[in-house]
């Protein structure tokens, strides 16, 4: 186990976002983090991260409560934009580099040729699609044992979709672990080893996709259908 909700629990101005929600994360997994807009899914997963501190609870991270080392561990991609207009994606990697411990600069060039975009390309002309492309691929450089991507599929086609799939997919290993979170069932499927299903802020159901599939022949989405 990489890491570990201990009934997690957000509250803002006396309204809880998130619920005593506890999930124990597994080693060389990709994880969906499914469940509407509002659900809880952000404030969970900037919990997991460090970035919101827990009403109640307790995060462990590699068997340890969540401490300052985790942060070098943890790789999280926010649903927010954060780079600077006058950036190219060339200077993207190099503040990545500056920031991030074990950032591989040389897998960011690798993959900005492979999802078709270039270093020279300004971040004040690129697309929702090439933006959300290139947020996955500089989170997904960095050398973490968990990847938390929020939402990374929002607002864009479908061929973007694919080209996110297929590199989350294609750069992480049975050494990583990823929880991706969205309302997007359909998309990612096909990669994920686990479902979670948040609702109101709680965990309403877990489990894992093909044994769902082979007890049940249920699919994720069916299961979102009928939750949610
Ligand atoms: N900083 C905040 N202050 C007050 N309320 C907040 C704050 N952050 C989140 N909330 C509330 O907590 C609830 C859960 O929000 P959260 O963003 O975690 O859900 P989500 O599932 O990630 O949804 P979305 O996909 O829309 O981001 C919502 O009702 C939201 O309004």
């Amino acid at each position: 186990m990489i890491a570990e909700s201990r009934r997690l629990t957000k509250a803002y101005m006396g309204k809880k976002a998130v619920k005593e929600v506890s999930i124990k994360i597994c080693g060389g997994s990709i994880y969906g983090l499914l469940g509407p807009n509002g659900s809880g899914k952000t404030t969970w997963m900037k919990m997991m991260t460090g970035f919101v501190k827990p009403t109640q609870g307790e995060v462990i991270f590699d068997g340890a409560p969540w401490n300052y080392r985790a942060k070098n561990q943890v790789a999280y991609m926010s649903t927010e934009p954060f780079y600077y207009d006058f950036m190219n994606i060339g200077m993207v990697g190099k503040y990545y580099s500056d920031f991030f411990e074990g950032f591989d600069e040389k897998k960011f060039q690798e993959l900005v040729r492979k999802v078709g975009l270039s270093e020279e390309m300004k971040i004040r002309e690129l697309s929702t699609g090439m933006m959300a492309k290139l947020k996955v691929i500089a989170t997904l450089s960095r050398k973490a044992l968990l990847y938390m991507l929020d939402e990374p599929l929002n607002g864009i086609d479908l061929k973007a979709r694919d080209e996110i799939v297929d590199v989350i997919l294609t750069t992480t290993s049975e050494k990583n672990t990823v929880i991706i979170s969205t309302h997007l069932i359909e998309e990612i499927e096909s990669i994920i080893d686990h479902a979670i299903y948040m609702k109101d802020g709680s965990v309403i159901y877990e489990c894992d996709v093909e044994e769902e599939r082979m007890r049940s022949g249920r699919s994720a989405a069916d299961l979102y259908r009928e939750f949610m």
